[in-house]
Formats: structure tokens, sequence, C-alpha cells
């Protein structure tokens, strides 16, 4: 872990090295990137097929395209009780929150006599990523699939890459909880790609949305405009903002949840301990040791860690701004204080008995989230971004002449006669 101090006189020129040097930019994947959906959109299922034995290690004409309904039904059926309830509390309460986000039609007629108004609508298809690649994720599968379904979107198409040929039975059962339409064995870019240009096999969707490591991020972002996306959701990260009330290894347990999604994934601390600082340190050591014998070697995490005590939490908020991080844990006396002037955060997660990763399952907003500092001006996945609205406007004579003249100044002033003549040759004067 990157160990640094506000109280250094070189902090400034350091944090902004933080800040610039975000991973998932770092890793130039562009070219890449566009290669592979040239590829794609010029030879379709031929690419996916070679793609997919290049970067998942399988025959897709041997293991199967894709999953049938019955296949996830059954592995829905053949799932452990205590599993299947975990996924059933997960879904009740994703579905909850989200359908608390579906917006009102607007009608109304306002003094000049006009009527005005906006109706929302649902996007026809919707292709929903679900990440494979070093773990398989059915918590994303609901938390893509569910708000599309209440926002009332017809068609629901899965991606998700099955490296070396192996289906993840609780992403198969998650998509019959959920409702999804097709199930592809696709991945990355170029799963993107497909559902975006369409190819024989895959129909193509109005928006993609769903996390994904760089490659997949930068897809979405390439392809915007081809489909709508909801927002680039790419490598996890993590900001925690703790005192020295905390014990040190819950805290270094909850940096090391998001490093854990990817090694270019980022996990920062800040306190205003610089002793605790270090304690932190040294309790990641001790909490990868203790997950490297449950599960990975030890040589095997990348920890992308940056540790900061400052003189106190009131320099906090610019920092984290400056980071608008995906996730900001506020383990404090009062988060909420702090939270109010943080501006730019995916989600924030407030208190000490709030570990981030139970927003990752069961807390029910969405765990699709702007990464790489986009949080400055994007917000995590929301049932609007599988809509659309569409305004509307209705005058009678009157109104015409309340607010038609002003049109047809207007017009002229552009330039524009035929604009203004569409608008003068229904007024009275
Ligand atoms: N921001 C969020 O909301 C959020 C949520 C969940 C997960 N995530 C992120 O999703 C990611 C999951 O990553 P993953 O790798 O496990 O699965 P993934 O499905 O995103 O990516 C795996 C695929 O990437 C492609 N790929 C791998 N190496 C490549 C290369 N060199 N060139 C081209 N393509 C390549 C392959 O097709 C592979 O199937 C992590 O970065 C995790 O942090 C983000
Ligand atoms: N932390 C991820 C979002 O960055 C979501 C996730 C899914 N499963 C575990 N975590
Ligand atoms: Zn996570």
């Amino acid at each position: 872990m990157l160990r640094l101090s506000a109280k250094d006189p070189g902090f400034a020129e350091a944090f902004a090295r933080v800040v610039s040097d975000r991973r998932e930019s770092a890793v130039d994947v562009a070219a890449d990137v566009a290669a592979i959906l040239r590829d794609v959109r010029e030879r379709g299922d031929a690419a996916l097929a070679d793609l997919t034995a290049k970067f998942d290690g399988h025959d897709l004409d041997q293991t199967g395209w894709n999953v049938d309904a019955a296949t996830c039904k059954a592995a829905f059926d053949a799932l452990e009780p205590t599993l299947r309830a975990a996924l059933e509390l997960a879904a009740e309460r994703i579905r909850a929150y989200h359908a608390a986000q579906l917006p009102e039609n607007r009608d109304y007629t306002d003094a000049a006599g006009v009527r005005l108004g906006a109706t929302w609508n649902a996007v026809d298809a919707a292709g929903l990523y679900v990440p494979g690649g070093r773990a398989a994720y059915p918590s994303s599968l609901l938390m893509n699939a569910i708000p599309a379904k209440v926002a009332g979107v017809e068609r629901l198409v899965v991606v998700t890459p099955t490296p070396k040929g192996e289906v993840n039975p609780l992403v198969l059962a998650a998509a019959h909880l959920a409702g999804v339409d097709e199930v592809w064995r696709v991945g990355g870019a170029h799963a993107v790609g497909a559902l975006a240009y369409g190819t024989d096999r895959i129909a193509p969707v109005d928006v993609v949305t769903g996390p994904g490591n760089a490659w997949v991020a930068e897809a979405k972002r390439q392809l915007y405009g081809v489909v709508g996306i909801d927002m680039v959701a790419g490598p996890s990260e993590i900001l925690v903002i703790a005192d020295a009330k905390n014990e040190p290894r819950r805290i270094a347990a909850d940096l090391l949840s998001q490093a854990e999604h990817d090694p270019t994934s980022q996990s920062i601390l800040i306190t205003d301990d610089a002793a605790y600082a270090d304690a932190v340190a040294e309790a990641v050591e001790l909490e990868l040791a203790a997950l490297a014998t449950e599960k990975t070697a030890r040589e095997s995490w990348n920890v992308n860690g940056v540790i900061i005590d400052v003189a106190s939490f009131d320099e906090a908020p610019a920092l984290a701004n400056a980071l608008a991080a995906e996730h900001v844990e506020i383990a404090t006396d009062d988060p909420e204080s702090l939270m109010r002037r943080i501006r730019h955060a995916g989600s924030v997660f407030l208190g000490r008995m709030t570990p981030e990763a139970v927003g990752d399952y069961v807390a029910g907003p969405n765990h699709v989230l702007p990464t790489g500092r986009r949080a400055r001006f994007s917000s995590g996945l929301s049932v609007l971004d599988f809509m659309k609205r569409t305004s509307f406007i209705q005058l009678d004579a009157a109104a015409l002449e309340a607010i038609g003249p002003a049109a047809v100044a207007l017009a002229e002033a552009e330039g524009l006669p035929a604009h203004a003549r569409s608008i003068s040759v229904r007024l009275n004067s």
C-alpha cells in the first residue's frame, strides 16, 4: 500500500498522481477494443467464435452459443435452499428499491393555454452485460435485469463469458428468477459489439448496460451512439474514510473487498490518525494472509492501495470529490456531515456497520456504478437507463396567438423564413 500524509510538503503532488493514475485509464485498451469491435461488425458470429476461443478458451460450436430457458429454470430449481433464499431476498430488495424509481408522466396546461407534457417509454430490447472472467456475477445479473423488467423492457438479453466452457449455475438461476429472455455465452468487448451491431444469431438491442473489466467498459464507451449505455462501469474502486475507533482488520477487509475484483481495482483509505493508518496497512497484510489460505495465494493479489492520513476529517470531502470514487464508505462518528459535503461518488455507505459489500448483494440500490472518476458526471444504473422520455405540445388558436408571434420573430432573426411562415399562416393578425 502506498502511504501518504497530507501533512507532508509533497502531498498535493503525490495525491494528484493518485487521482490521475486511475488504473482503468492507465491500461490502454482503446486501440485493441476498436479492432475487436471492427472485427465483430465485419464478421459477426465468426468473430465471436474466434475471440471466445482466444480469450475464454472454448469452442462455441461445441459448448453451445446460448443457454435456453428450461436449463435456467432447472438451475433455479436445483438451488440449495439457503442460496435460493439469498437470491430471492436480493431480488426482492432490488425490485422494491427500483420500483420506486419509476417516473411519472406529466400533462398540464400552462398560463398561456399551451398543453405540455412528457411520456416515458421503455426501450424495446436491453443487452445486459454480466461479468464472468475472473469470477461469475449472478448479483450483477439481478442488478441489470430487475430494473429493466421494472421499466417494462420486452426483450432482456444477457451476455456473459463462460471461461473454459464452464457455465455458472447461479447465473442461470438468477436469469430465470429475473425473467431474462436470452443468455448468450460470450463476454468481453466482442459481446458488447454483438449486442450493439447484431449478428446472425444475436439480434441487436437498443441499450447496453452493466459492469465489466477495462475492455468491456471501453467497448461500451466506444459504442455509445450506436446503442444507448447506462454509464462506464469498469474495474471496481473503494474509498474508505475511517477514524481510529474502527477495528483495523474490518477496514482492511473492506479495502480488499474491492481489490479482489480486478488487478486494476483501486482501494484508498483516508483517516485522521497517522498511527491508525499504519495499523490498517499492517492489518491489510494480515487479512491478505487469511484470505490466501481460504482462496488464492498471496502472490496472486495485486492491491492498488493508498493510505492517507489527514490532520482533520475536514480535509476529506475535497479529496473524496477529486477522486469521485465508485464507492465511499464513511466510518466515523458523524458520517452524515461528511456525506453532505461529498458531491461526487457512485454510492455512499454510512457508519461502522455498513460494509460496502452489503450493497454489492442485498441492500437494494444498484451496484452497477460509474468508475474512473466518472461519478463527476454520471450515476449508478437505474430504471431510467432503460427508458426514454418523449415530450408533447398542443396549442389551440388562442395559445398560438399568445406565443406564436415570439416564435415568428425568432425564426426571422435566424434567417429561417419558412419556419416563420408555418406559424404566421395560422395567426389571425
Ligand atoms: N463498476 C461496477 O459497477 C462493477 C460491478 C461489478 C463488477 N465490476 C468489474 O467487472 C470486472 C469483471 O472483470 P472480469 O475480467 O472478471 O470479467 P469480464 O466479464 O468483465 O471480462 C472478461 C472478458 O474480458 C475479455 N478479455 C480478457 N482479457 C482480454 C484482453 N487481453 N483483450 C481483450 N479482451 C480481453 C475476455 O473476453 C473475457 O471473457 C472487474 O473489473 C470488476 O471490478 C464493476
Ligand atoms: N463491487 C462490485 C461493484 O463495483 C459489485 C459486486 C458484485 N459482486 C461483488 N461485488
Ligand atoms: Zn464487489
